[in-house]
């Protein structure tokens, strides 16, 4: 499996994504700044890879501080330190709420850290780092759960049919690049490989920067995972395609708002318009993380709006350039109309009516009798398992 995120001990590596698929090379991320500008240039992507990054860009500058004893004394200067660094790393990307959500959850692990008797900015360091450390392996085991859940409950529903072996088709980027390893959609994928449920996976190309045939086409060529690219314009054709028999539709989140209502990667919402239209589920797959039972519904998420030039350009090698120190020559070449306006959301809402089923790490949710999805489950002990 593709591994995104190396770290050990205060030393963060990234796989720059905006190298992917002609170049592996990881970079260093030292200190919150890198973080932030690694974040907000995409070199890494994908909502939980988003926040485990930017917390352990955090911790290892906090490392080489402790190093050269430069963390202040007092826990309360220390304290304010990192919730000062923590609100800036927030910054860096809107609509990904686990960035929020893990600043959040070890700022208040800070707080509390702060508040013990004998505290010191040393302990106060040590507590942020363990918390960050912490957060990648629990994401890791957060999606091979989401991968079993939504596994089972698309296998329970196709056997339902008389099928045995299902076709899936995903957008964008929710593999082992997006997240600590694994993956959430794709992980979903790969459980499905792993139970030898799978005939086919599709992914869409996710226009227009691309995930889905730099990214998640490089995790399934890496990983022998049966699957063919489309454009996102194929789509309609490719449900409606016998042979293609595509079962189910799934696809990762950004912010799963508390009516169910979700933000992801723009092009998602016509995924969910068609998939109603064709009869064919359609499932988002997300660790609770990216639920944010504080946004009621769709329309109060953020949606980032990003350059024009990620939709008039396009990246890749340059013909007959030798790779220099394992670095292959990239060229960008317009592909639009020089002087054109652009509309460039990067993500869009697709409403809960559309979604059959939200899986995360403790099970898939249904909408109830009501019609509704009832979020909430997710955090009482109530959630149905798959
Ligand atoms: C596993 S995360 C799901 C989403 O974060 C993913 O589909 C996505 O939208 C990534 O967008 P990006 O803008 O490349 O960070």
């Amino acid at each position: 499996m593709l591994q995104a995120i190396k770290y050990d001990q205060g030393n963060l590596e990234i796989l720059d994504q905006l190298q992917l698929p002609f170049v592996e090379k990881y970079i260093p991320i030292r200190t919150a700044e890198d973080g932030w500008n690694a974040i907000k240039d995409m070199k890494v992507r994908g909502a939980p890879a988003i926040a485990i990054v930017a917390m352990l860009a955090l911790a290892s500058e906090l490392h080489t501080l402790q190093s050269a004893e430069k963390i202040p004394a007092s826990s309360e200067e220390t304290k304010a330190l990192i919730a000062k660094k923590l609100e800036y790393l927030v910054t860096s990307r809107p609509t990904a709420v686990n960035l929020a959500d893990a600043a959040q959850k070890l700022g208040a692990v800070v707080t509390s850290q702060a508040e013990q008797s004998g505290a010191t900015g040393q302990s106060v360091v040590s507590a942020f780092i363990r918390g960050a450390e912490e957060m990648m392996g629990k994401d890791l085991e957060d999606n091979q759960r989401i991968g079993h859940h939504g596994a089972e409950w698309i296998m329970a529903n196709a056997t339902k049919l008389g099928v045995s072996d299902v076709a899936v088709l995903t957008h964008c980027n929710t593999g082992s690049l997006a997240t600590s390893g694994y993956g959430t959609a794709l992980g979903v994928i790969r459980s499905l490989v792993s139970k030898n449920n799978l005939r086919h996976a599709y992914c869409s190309e996710t226009r227009p920067y691309n995930q889905g045939s730099r990214l998640t086409a490089f995790e399934f060529v890496h990983d022998k995972i049966p699957a063919t690219l489309i454009t996102d314009s194929m789509a309609a054709a490719l449900l409606a395609d016998p042979k293609a028999g595509v079962n189910a539709i799934v696809v990762g989140a950004d912010r799963v708002a508390a009516n169910g209502d979700t933000a992801n990667k723009i092009g998602t919402y016509s995924l969910a318009v068609l998939a109603k239209y064709h009869g064919v589920k359609f499932l988002v797959a997300a660790p609770r993380t990216t639920i944010d039972l504080a946004t009621k519904s769709g329309n109060e998420i953020v949606i980032e709006q990003r350059p024009a030039a990620e939709m008039t350009n396009i990246k890749g090698p340059r013909a007959g350039a030798p790779a220099v120190d394992g670095n292959v020559a990239l060229e960008t070449v317009s592909i639009a109309a020089p002087g054109i306006n652009v509309w460039n959301p990067s993500f869009d809402v697709t409403p809960a009516a559309l979604i059959d089923g939200i899986i995360t790490e403790v099970g898939v949710v249904e909408k109830g009798s009501d019609g509704l999805f009832h979020m909430e489950v997710l955090f009482n002990g109530a959630a149905p398992q798959a």
